[in-house]
């Protein structure tokens, strides 16, 4: 049966403004930043029931930020347990590589995860939002774009087919992706020849190591060992050379193999195993017109590093504010295109990441092995290595998106802000982002940012909805309603590193136009155009600067 489109108030062309294909992490993400701002959105998501097997293991400072956005991070770290290092190690005990995880000042952590726990709890906080339409059990099967905008088909959970309209589509429906497909886009990398087995446990009794994260770096029995939250464990492990799926379709084959690294039916509960092949792959172009593919949809990589969900998070916070501005007409449509560039850049440093923490573990060349565990122990003192091998404020960086002006190394276009401690006028000590809550926002340092912009300046950022502020060190210096009082000094010595007075802070906390660079409010595609003039400051395609990225890292 076909169902003639129906029309919603408010928009009477569309039934919403915004259609979301898949409800994993990032479509939930994408539809809560959604549903806060009244933007109205269908989710199609062909499962009925969430997926309860464990995939991503981990959530870093970023993500958590996100998570506070939603009111929801003191929730779901009950169920998490924070992570302090990576270490490589082989089964003698020698420590060969260590890094540990350290505070990027956004004001969380790093946390180990259940993630079924942490999606039913994101999941049952979008239920609040009335402008989220969840068709949970409906099968995306179609679409045809037009000048104004989608129509989709898709199937209910009684298999009748039905059809709606909407302004734009976020392809979220992972890497098998269906809105891909249907745009006809293929991916182009390469995957991995290894297969992986990936044995999901319960501890019942405690054994050494059962709480740290170890990579076991033998070319023999290369097993990378994950405790997860709340007594949940996880083992990948890559299969040898003649090993298929088949040698482990049994419980006992798959204990056999646990019982080699010393795990028996004392110490853990067998929950389930899949087996996994690690792919390298990306779109060219992740935006068809009115539909943008994030996530697994767009890109894809493998799991050592903990970053495919997380950047795939980080994605839809991107594209979330920017659909926003769309559907509320503030800003043109081209806007669409930075979530690609903006996020690229850090999706690319985090795939070339995992493939070095991957060389940790994978390596089977003797040669390799052996410079690997001699000269390990060593490079791991290096200072600041951990600040470059892992993700953190300065890699979370963009310098191709909806900014004003070339972001460059000394200043503080397309950087994430920090989130200290700050307070206003009722002296009450808030964390940042809880105190400004979402928006834009324009802060400016002892300076009421009114008398340092123009007035064109102040009405285009005031029409994207921009409350302005004054950052001052103690209450002393002034205390009204637009005042925040930055006791710890962690905004001033920022700003005053970047040599900003003004910044223009973005939903997503990254500044879009700072003093001196320039505080207009950007063109809809940023500096997209811009940069292409400027070749010998930006790489010529991105392509090329993932691979010098790479030669950058340090192993
Ligand atoms: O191999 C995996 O599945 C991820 C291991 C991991 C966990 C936590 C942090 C991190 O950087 C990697």
């Amino acid at each position: 049966m076909t169902q003639e489109p129906t029309t919603s108030p408010g928009s009477p062309d569309f039934d919403a403004d915004v259609a979301i294909v898949g409800y994993g992490p990032a479509g939930v993400t994408a539809a809560t930043y959604l549903g806060m701002q009244g933007v109205s959105v269908i989710v199609l998501e062909k499962d009925a029931d969430l997926y309860s097997r464990a995939r991503a293991v981990t959530v870093n400072d970023w993500t958590m930020r996100i998570f506070q956005d939603f009111g929801i991070d003191e929730i779901v770290k009950r169920d998490m347990d924070v992570a302090r290092a990576l270490t490589w190690k082989t089964y003698d005990g020698k420590v060969i590589f260590r890094l540990g995880f350290t505070d990027g000042g956004l004001g969380h952590a790093e946390y180990m995860i259940y993630q079924p726990d942490m999606e039913r709890e994101i999941r049952r906080n979008a239920e609040q939002f009335d402008s989220i339409d969840l068709r949970l059990g409906h099968t995306f099967t179609g679409m045809t774009q037009d000048a104004g905008g989608v129509t989709i088909t898709a199937q209910d959970t009684d298999g009748a087919d039905y059809r709606f309209r909407v302004r734009n589509v976020l392809g979220t429906d992972g890497g098998s992706s269906s809105v891909r497909k249907e745009l006809g886009f293929n991916m182009i990398g390469k995957t991995r020849p290894r297969r992986w087995l990936v044995i999901d446990g319960e501890i019942t009794k405690w054994w050494p190591e059962c709480n740290e994260l170890v990579f076991w770096s033998d070319p023999e029995r290369p097993v990378v060992d994950i405790p997860l939250a709340k007594g949940n464990h996880r083992w990948e492990i890559p299969l040898q050379e003649g090993e298929t799926d088949a040698d482990f379709d049994t419980e006992e084959k798959v204990w056999a193999r646990l019982k080699m690294l010393g795990i028996d039916e004392s110490n853990a509960r067998l929950k389930g195993w899949a087996f996994y092949s690690h792919h390298l792959r990306h779109l060219e172009a992740w935006r068809g017109r009115h539909v943008t593919l994030i996530g697994d949809a767009a890109h894809l990589m493998p799991p050592w590093a903990g970053q495919g969900m997380q950047s795939a998070i980080r994605d839809a916070q991107n594209a979330a504010w920017k659909y926003a501005l769309v559907a509320k007409g503030l800003v043109a449509e081209d806007i669409l295109d930075t979530i690609q560039s903006e996020r690229w850049q850090h999706v690319a440093l985090m795939t070339e990441m995992t493939k070095q923490l991957g060389f940790l573990i994978e390596a089977d060349d003797p040669k390799l092995i052996k410079l690997r565990n001699t000269l390990g122990p060593y490079v791991m003192h290096l200072p600041g290595l951990s600040k470059k091998m892992l993700p953190n404020t300065d890699t979370n960086r963009f310098e191709v998106g909806w900014v004003t002006g070339l972001p460059k190394k000394d200043n503080a276009l397309g950087r994430m802000i920090p989130q200290p401690e700050v307070y206003a006028t009722t002296g009450i000590i808030h964390r940042l982002d809880d105190l400004l809550g979402q928006g834009f926002f324009v802060l400016g340092l002892d300076t009421d940012p009114r008398e340092a912009m123009t007035p064109e300046q102040v009405s285009g950022w005031e029409r994207l909805g921009a409350r302005l502020i004054t950052v001052v060190a103690s209450a002393a210096a002034r205390s009204d309603a637009d005042t925040i009082v930055d006791h710890t000094g962690t905004l001033r010595r920022w700003m005053t590193k970047y040599g900003a007075k003004i910044i223009v802070l973005r939903p997503d906390r990254f500044v879009a136009a700072a003093d001196p660079t320039g505080l207009d409010v950007p063109p809809a595609r940023g500096n997209l155009e811009f940069t292409a003039k400027h070749t010998s400051v930006f790489p010529k395609n991105l392509r090329e600067f993932a691979r010098s990225l790479r030669a950058n890292l340090p192993v």
